[in-house]
């Protein structure tokens, strides 16, 4: 397995491997990585010949008050991992390879609609910093698959529309969300739990499971009636919810009366970590 640092290096390898008619797969990650993003790298090997795992703490969607200088860098432990999966190339550009002429001068992308509501209004200019570095992973690449984490259910929305309203020639692959036994979502940011806080995480996919029973079973629900109840029973467990919304699976629009396809998208304060999760379900 091979790490490149720099574009020019990593075109020339890419272009090597294409004149020999191979297909290239992206998995981008921010590091620090877990069973979830190996499950995205096995995924995209399945579908391409040689897998490219980006490894880019992206300044660019990080808010002011956000984790981006504690968040966790562990460039030579995700190597080894990566290096039990495969044909992988990383691929771990420093910050001014990415943004030369730095971030207030950089060219955005801007997602309308999906990007609206849920994490998109929590944190302001998240998704355009999301959407602005896939589509300069994706113009780096030019790889034939994307994979991505149904975990980030919002971010994975943002990036299957920029793709094709931007009529970037590949194919978006969603994996689905990889769980500790408990039920709690992989995520680098898990490692901030302190051991009582990590004992009481996965009452958020108990919470979502309750209530995807409920949407479920129940004929005409009140979607609005059971986000709050769901919400009320996550704080009586010690969380600060931000937000548990039922949406249109596709649109993510809130819920209505004739939608079948559902979401169930949560975003809660444990301490100072924030998690997010979300289920999906089919109404009757
Ligand atoms: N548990 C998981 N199951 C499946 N995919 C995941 C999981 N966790 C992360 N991913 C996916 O891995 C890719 C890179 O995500 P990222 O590096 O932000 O990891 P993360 O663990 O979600 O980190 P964070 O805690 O910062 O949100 C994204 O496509 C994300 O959806
Ligand atoms: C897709 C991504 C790598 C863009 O920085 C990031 O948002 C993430 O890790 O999910
Ligand atoms: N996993 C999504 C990246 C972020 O929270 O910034």
């Amino acid at each position: 397995m091979r790490t490149v640092h720099k574009i020019k290096e990593l075109r020339t390898i890419l272009q090597n491997y294409r004149s020999q008619g191979k297909r290239i797969g992206l998995v981008p990650t921010m590091g620090n990585l877990h069973e979830g993003h190996i499950a995205l790298v096995s995924k995209a090997l399945e579908a391409a010949d040689v897998v490219v795992t980006s490894i880019f703490v992206n300044p660019m969607q990080f808010g002011a008050n956000e984790d981006l200088d504690t968040y966790p860098r562990t460039l030579k432990a995700d190597q080894e991992k990566l290096d039990q999966v495969g044909n992988t190339l990383v691929f771990a550009p420093p910050v001014s390879e990415v943004y030369p002429s730095g971030l207030a001068n950089q060219t955005q992308v801007v997602v309308p609609g999906v990007s609206e509501g849920h994490c998109g209004a929590s944190r302001p200019g998240h998704f355009e910093g999301v959407a602005t570095v896939v589509t300069m992973l994706l113009n780096m690449v030019q790889p034939d698959i994307a994979v991505f984490g149904e975990k980030d259910f919002q971010q994975l929305a943002v990036i299957r529309k920029l793709a094709n309203d931007l009529m970037i020639p590949v194919e978006i692959i969603g994996a689905p969300t990889v769980r500790d036994d408990d039920g709690l979502a992989k995520s680098s940011r898990n490692g901030y739990l302190s051991e009582l806080e990590r004992s009481k995480a996965p009452k958020i996919y108990q919470t979502l499971t309750n209530l995807a029973q409920q949407l479920e079973q129940l004929p005409a629900p009140d979607y609005e009636a059971l986000s709050k109840a769901a919400c009320e029973q996550l704080q009586s467990h010690g969380f600060r919810p931000e937000y548990i919304n039922i949406v249109n699976s596709l649109t993510l629009a809130p819920a209505s009366d004739g939608d079948r396809e559902l979401t169930i998208l949560a975003a809660a304060f444990l301490g100072t970590t924030r998690l997010i999760d979300n289920l999906s379900v089919t109404r009757p």
